[in-house]
């Protein structure tokens, strides 16, 4: 307990009511200061002490969080709303005809150069048909999204949400006299955005446009503008006739002929992100489901004693195992980890259904049950209906039950009750649609109607229930055996494509 009585403007007091906190170095405060402890307590004993403090102030947003990450942490991992803007094409330019730019010439200065200006129309460019191909602004740079194996979160896109792309150059016309050495403007290079595997894109008003779900998936989200195009400057009783000489005149609707390079596409779009993984973790907070992912693959999700320590998926890749079958998948499954389910996820409580979704592209579950728990099976009935509630298909794909934490007292010796109770729970129905929904909100069957009515015991059971420490490393080969079962019933059952 922290807590200040008389701040000043570069001092204050600060009244300390347990000695452990003269460890803590830094202690934020309210009002976007950092205390920074001048004295330290000699007396381990003392409960009350009085330090005189340095107050500095720090940049805020390195300080606190932002409130809205508070209350909503999950959106800001997966889901974003960003702009894009494409470059404007660059201009072309007003040229006049070489003939043109020497009028001024005397007649025998003229004579003289009569060859020349032969020799100088011969070298201007020309299309088949003999008309002037003259030179165009630059394009103006393409806004493109790809999927980018290396990226993990959307959450870089809440510091930076504009992206906008180069204009193309314009034609350098210094001189303004049509001749051999213009060139068109450089056309700008195109703007990528990495985003992770599994984003999708969605137009402002929630339109998909594209579904990024294998690295390097890419899509063209704005164009840029075309450049402009030049024109010859001739005296009117001239123009028609070089304006015909000339193949590359555009026009706009409004019929102006286009000098000025066009605008590039400008557009608001929403990315959300999708997990692509074989294999969903489920469970309630704390049941040891990144305990799990961290025993059997290499990655390192937070692990902690308290609820909703996973805040967004973490993904692992299982050891290989050929006969997953190369080809459509690789021989390595990989698992994806989510944030505890509760009572009421379906509804959004809890970090709830923003993460409901991302059980859209795994094609087997493993729910992951704390066995020393007052009444697992109650837990593992709760987090199924969640999924039946939010969608009922989640209930038809083959699942594995880890009955965790064995190694705790209890948990072990009613592990064969608790086997048995969970595989009463289901029939033998063999799982009509495995194949995961590519709608984005629970899908609503025709018989949607009917499968709400259903109950848990009219969907599949478990391929398999285990009994495991995930943490001791009790029987985990065991649990592997039993996953590796369910994905290989996926392949057998061909309907394993992840929805697209
Ligand atoms: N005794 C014992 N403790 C375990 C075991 N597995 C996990 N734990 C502990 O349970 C606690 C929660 O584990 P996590 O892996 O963070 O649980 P989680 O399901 O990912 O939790 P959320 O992130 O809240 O969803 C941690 O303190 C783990 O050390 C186990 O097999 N035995």
């Amino acid at each position: 307990m922290v807590s200040l009585i008389s701040p000043s403007s570069s001092f204050c007091n600060i009244h300390l009511r347990e000695s452990r906190f003269f460890s803590t170095p830094l202690v934020p405060t309210h009002n976007n200061s950092i205390i920074k402890f001048q004295n330290k307590c000699n007396s381990q004993n003392h409960r009350f002490k009085t330090v005189r403090c340095k107050v500095i102030t720090t940049n805020p947003s390195l300080t606190a969080p932002p409130s809205s990450i508070t209350k909503e942490p999950h959106k800001y991992f997966d889901q974003v709303i960003i702009t894009v803007r494409a470059g404007d094409g660059g201009h072309g330019a007003l040229l006049n005809t070489p003939n043109e730019a020497t009028t001024t010439t005397t007649a025998s200065k003229n004579e003289k150069k009569d060859k020349m200006k032969t020799k100088k129309r011969s070298s201007l460019k020309r299309d088949f048909d003999g008309s002037l191909i003259l030179p165009s602004g630059g394009h103006g740079g393409d806004v493109v999204i790809y999927a980018d194996e290396f990226k993990d979160t959307l959450l870089e896109f809440h510091n930076k949400n504009r992206f906008s792309a180069k204009r193309g150059g314009n034609v350098d016309s210094k001189g303004s006299v049509l001749n051999s050495m213009l060139r068109d403007g450089l056309a700008a290079p195109t703007l990528r955005i990495p985003v992770p595997v599994g984003t999708v894109v969605k137009s402002k008003r929630g339109k998909m446009l594209a579904d990024l779900a294998q690295p390097g998936d890419e899509f063209l989200v704005a164009r840029g503008g075309q450049g402009g195009i030049s024109l010859l400057q001739t005296p009117q009783h001239k123009k028609k006739k070089l304006m015909a000489l000339t193949s590359n005149v555009m026009r706009d609707d409004s019929d102006k002929v286009l000098v000025h390079g066009q605008p590039g596409e400008e557009a608001k779009l929403e990315l959300i992100l999708r997990v692509v993984a074989d294999v969903g973790l489920v469970g309630l907070p704390n049941a040891g489901k990144s305990t799990l992912l961290a025993a059997i693959t290499l990655a390192k999700p937070d692990i902690a004693d308290y609820p909703f320590t996973t805040l967004m998926p973490n993904l692992g890749r299982l050891g290989g195992d050929p006969s997953l079958g190369a080809g459509m998948y690789s021989s390595e499954a990989t698992l994806a980890d989510l944030p505890g389910l509760i009572e009421g996820a379906h509804l959004g409580k809890g970090l709830g259904r923003n993460f409901l979704r991302h059980l859209r592209r795994t094609r087997v579950l493993v729910h992951v049950v704390d066995a020393a728990t007052e009444n697992p099976v109650n837990d593992y009935r709760t987090v199924r209906e969640e999924l039946r509630m939010y969608n009922p298909e989640y209930l038809e794909r083959p699942y594995v039950v880890v009955l965790n934490k064995i190694d705790l007292p209890g948990a072990k010796d009613r592990l064969q009750s608790l086997t048995e109770e969970i595989l009463r729970i289901g029939n033998d129905g063999a799982s009509s649609e495995l194949k995961p929904s590519s709608e984005d909100q629970p899908r609503l069957l025709p018989d949607d109607g009917d499968k709400k009515e259903r109950k848990l015991e009219d969907y599949p059971r478990p391929l398999s229930v285990v009994g495991v420490s995930v943490l001791k490393g009790i029987r985990i080969n065991e649990m592997l055996k039993g996953i590796r079962a369910a994905l290989r019933e996926c392949s057998d059952s061909n309907s394993l494509s992840v929805a697209p």
